[in-house]
């Protein structure tokens, strides 16, 4: 490339106004310039360039997808492919460009001017290989992006199909370098540019509102609910993450047969192995029948794995080695293995990577599930949806109570919901909508076929939220460490001694306080993922337990009588 050529290039990105307009300046100049190489080649006339495709995707999630594609003829409509996973990782891994030999296998660079083979065999993930050889791609060339910090945040990749090239050099050596000037000037506009507005997006029954920060999240995600591999949705809890991952079901080829939900949250680490895999009878105390497990009943359909970073280390392994060998076997069943046909979704609201950065969750299980990550942005940052989402909401509300009915929201609410913070994001909405709703039917005496829910009956609503300037959970719990530890300095004053073994006594404050307010022990306990100890009327006594706890810390502190005093006497 000489010099007008690349200043007409800067010219070009500079000019551009989105980052598809920037993606798409560059990959047509890299598939010139592989054109260019090829032609001058000894390959000139026996292979093709075929295509070439940029994404971005920092660690949480892939934010845009780009692909140039000269095998189409023009007018047809975008056919999306995926960018090869495998490559991903090797790009991150080396930080620097690689070539793939598909058929072979083979993955190499070209340092000091010369092939170096980085793997015979590493470009081996199924999936990856048969969707580029059904392409037709025999080679593969992926640049890495860099965000303005310099790390790899995106990869830009060029396809060609020349089956004579296979186990040859073909044209990378002549076009590495300018595959990679290519990306360096361009990676400034990607990393900075803003994306084209998306379309307005279809909605439909699973998916009834989609704002415009969504739709281009949304449009990716048709293209990754087709697919087999692995898709992770994160995002906080309550975006939605639950009914993304059945919109995507619905979406894919499976979507006749069954879309299973595990709730790891729900789930007690001791039972999460036999919930995924199932059991024989007598393979523990209490199997008293064969039962199958969500891998099972999810067969040919997907399974939805929530809260996956609340698996266990052992289960971790478990499930780790089903998603490499695509078999399992029920617990306590010596016969033969199962094959595993179920595509996975996976949910977690915490960044994945940090818990392996902790300890707590495997790297290699977190490389085998974060093939296809997306995040699912907070209500907070989806404003344009709030005030739909709320009439959506007030509606089924209402014919839950009134089928057919009809329910209108106040002009004004719409102000109302928008200025506030949703930290809850959907289901708070949710909530503060059927707040709102039950406030509107002590004004209107009973559900008639129409109701409107005014601006007063939400301010009511929200009144009982917790707003924006509020501190947060963490924040509240160690104002109570610090009431106890200053408690602790007044009774050293004295010469006296506060038991750090009293603080257990917060477990009781949380249990009795959770009694209180749901009226059930058993909701209780339930609402804190304890349900295996009420399944087994453990609760009463363990509930018990922590009454005594609390009774004590109320005496060290010198209080009379301690609260929920009732709640560890009956059975009821
Ligand atoms: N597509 C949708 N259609 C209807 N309601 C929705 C939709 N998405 C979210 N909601 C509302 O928001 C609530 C939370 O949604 P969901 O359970 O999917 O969130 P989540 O992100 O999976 O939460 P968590 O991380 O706590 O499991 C739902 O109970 C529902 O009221």
């Amino acid at each position: 490339m000489n010099q007008r050529h690349i200043l007409a290039f800067i010219d070009r990105l500079r000019k551009a106004r989105t980052f598809e307009d920037a993606a798409l300046t560059m990959l047509r100049e890299m598939l010139d310039a592989a054109q260019a190489a090829l032609a001058e080649s000894g390959f000139s006339g026996r292979g093709r360039i075929l295509r070439g495709m940029a994404h971005w995707r920092p660690s949480d999630g892939y934010r845009r997808l780009v692909l140039l594609d000269d095998t189409q003829r023009s007018g047809e409509p975008a056919i999306h492919h995926l960018p090869s996973a495998s490559a991903w990782r090797w790009v991150v891994t080396r930080e620097g460009p690689i070539a793939i030999d598909v058929p072979l296998g083979r993955v190499w660079t070209w340092q000091n001017d010369a092939a170096k083979v980085l793997k015979e065999g590493g470009f081996s993930g199924q999936d990856s290989v048969l969707r580029l050889t059904s392409r037709d791609t025999s080679h593969l060339y992926a640049i890495p992006l860099r965000a303005l910090h310099g790390a790899v945040e995106g990869m830009a990749t060029v396809e060609a199909g020349c089956p004579r090239a296979v186990g040859e050099d073909f044209i990378f050596p002549a076009l590495q370098e300018s595959l990679e000037l290519l990306a360096e000037l361009a990676a400034p506009y990607l990393a900075t540019l803003p994306p084209r507005p998306a379309a307005a997006g279809v909605t439909d029954d699973l998916l009834p509102v989609l704002g415009q920060s969504m739709a281009g999240l949304i449009d990716m995600l048709r293209v990754f609910a087709l697919q087999e591999e692995t898709l992770l949705i994160g995002g906080p809890t309550g975006a939605g993450k639950s009914r993304l991952a059945r919109w995507c079901h619905a979406r894919s080829v499976r979507r006749g047969a069954p879309f299973e939900v595990l709730d790891l949250i729900a789930v007690p680490e001791e039972l999460q192995m036999a919930e995924l895999f199932g059991w024989k009878k007598g393979a523990f105390t209490g199997a008293v029948r064969d039962t199958p497990g969500c891998i099972t009943r999810a067969f040919k359909g997907t399974l939805f794995i929530d809260e996956i970073d609340k698996l266990s280390l052992k289960a971790q392994a478990g499930l780790l080695q089903l998603l490499e060998s695509r078999t399992y076997r029920p617990i306590g069943d010596g016969a033969r293995e199962q094959q595993a046909n179920v595509r996975f979704i996976v949910g977690s609201n915490v960044d994945l990577y940090d818990q392996v950065k902790a300890g707590r969750f495997r790297e290699d299980l977190y490389y085998r599930i974060n093939v296809l990550p997306v995040k699912l942005p907070p209500l907070d940052e989806r404003r344009d949806e709030i005030a739909e989402w709320a009439r959506f909401m007030a509606l089924r509300r209402h014919r839950e109570s009134v089928p057919g009915g009809e329910a209108r929201i106040a002009a004004g609410v719409e102000r109302l919901l928008v200025e506030h913070t949703w930290p809850g994001n959907l289901r708070q909405l949710d909530n503060v909508v059927r707040r709102a709703y039950a406030l509107a039917l002590m004004t209107h005496g009973d559900a008639g076929p129409e109701i409107l829910l005014e601006e007063k009956h939400f301010a009511r609503a929200l009144s009982y939220e917790r707003g924006s300037e509020r501190r947060s959970t963490l924040d509240d719990v160690r104002a109570a460490a610090v009431a106890v530890v200053e408690e602790a300095e007044r009774q050293q004053g004295k010469g006296l001694v506060l038991d750090l073994d009293l603080s257990d006594a917060f477990r009781g404050l949380v249990l009795g306080t959770a009694v209180e307010r749901l009226g059930s022990k058993d909701a209780a306990f339930r609402l804190f993922g304890k349900g295996a100890q009420v399944q087994a009327r453990n609760h009463h006594k363990m509930l018990r337990r922590e009454m005594e706890k609390v009774e004590a810390l109320c005496k060290a502190l010198g209080e009379e009588g301690a609260p929920f005093r009732e709640l560890g006497d009956d059975e009821a």
